[in-house]
């Protein structure tokens, strides 16, 4: 069954995991796992994105895509939805504005891999992002360097939880970003659809 808009139990911290999924793979399968396990998270949304407004290639269908997240992850404390197409939002800064509304007192922790933190600052409102909720990193091969060094983390500097701290995530309050290294997964969608298994 699709989940547009999940219940939530008073006290659960939410991870959110935004993307494209086109389509999903073992590597977003691995980035929820280690979220849940490191940052302190009773339950991840995947946001199956309508189209990620910095990709001018549009994505496959949603329900194609959603289909196949639900047979990559068949996890009972991860949904999958589509609720930035109910919502009618594309950028996350609105995503998540209006998930807090909705969820009044819900803690959300925006998940992302370490690609994404790499060109964080190229996104909507990336600052207000950073102060509404706490952020949890996952390293992705070949992207260290540049996730290290990217704009978000020098703007935020003070901001970061060392790995050790990573359990605290959930429940620290914005600005807090935190970024854990190993064990990495090299799975990508780019290279599933070189090899022309989908879409
Ligand atoms: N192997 C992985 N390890 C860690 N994070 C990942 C991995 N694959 C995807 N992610 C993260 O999951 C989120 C959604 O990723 P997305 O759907 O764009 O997959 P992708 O494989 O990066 O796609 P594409 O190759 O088309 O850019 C992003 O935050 C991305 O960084
Ligand atoms: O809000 C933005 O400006 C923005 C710019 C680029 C990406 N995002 C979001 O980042 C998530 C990851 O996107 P993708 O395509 O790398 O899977 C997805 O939820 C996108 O909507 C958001």
């Amino acid at each position: 069954m699709e989940h547009v808009f999940p219940t939530v139990k008073r006290g659960q911290v939410i991870g959110l995991l935004g993307g494209s999924f086109d389509p999903a793979h073992e590597g977003h399968a691995h980035i929820t796992r280690t979220a849940m396990n490191r940052f302190g998270l009773d339950r991840v949304w995947w946001l199956v994105s309508p189209g990620n407004p910095l990709k001018e290639r549009g994505p496959a269908p949603m329900a194609d895509r959603i289909h196949r997240a639900k047979q990559v992850m068949n996890d009972p404390r991860v949904i999958i939805t589509g609720i930035e197409e109910r919502l009618g939002t594309r950028y996350t800064a609105e995503t998540i504005a209006a998930l807090q509304k909705r969820y009044r007192g819900t803690r959300f922790v925006w998940i992302m891999g370490a690609d994404n933190l790499a060109q964080f600052h190229r996104w909507q409102d990336w600052q207000t992002i950073m102060r509404s909720v706490p952020i949890g990193v996952v390293a992705r091969p070949g992207h260290s360097t540049s996730a290290k060094t990217s704009k978000a983390t020098q703007v935020f500097n003070t901001s970061q939880l060392l790995p050790r701290e990573s359990r605290a995530l959930g429940r620290s309050d914005a600005p807090k970003w935190c970024y854990v290294n190993l064990p990495m997964s090299d799975a990508s969608s780019t290279a599933i659809r070189a090899r022309g298994d989908w879409g």
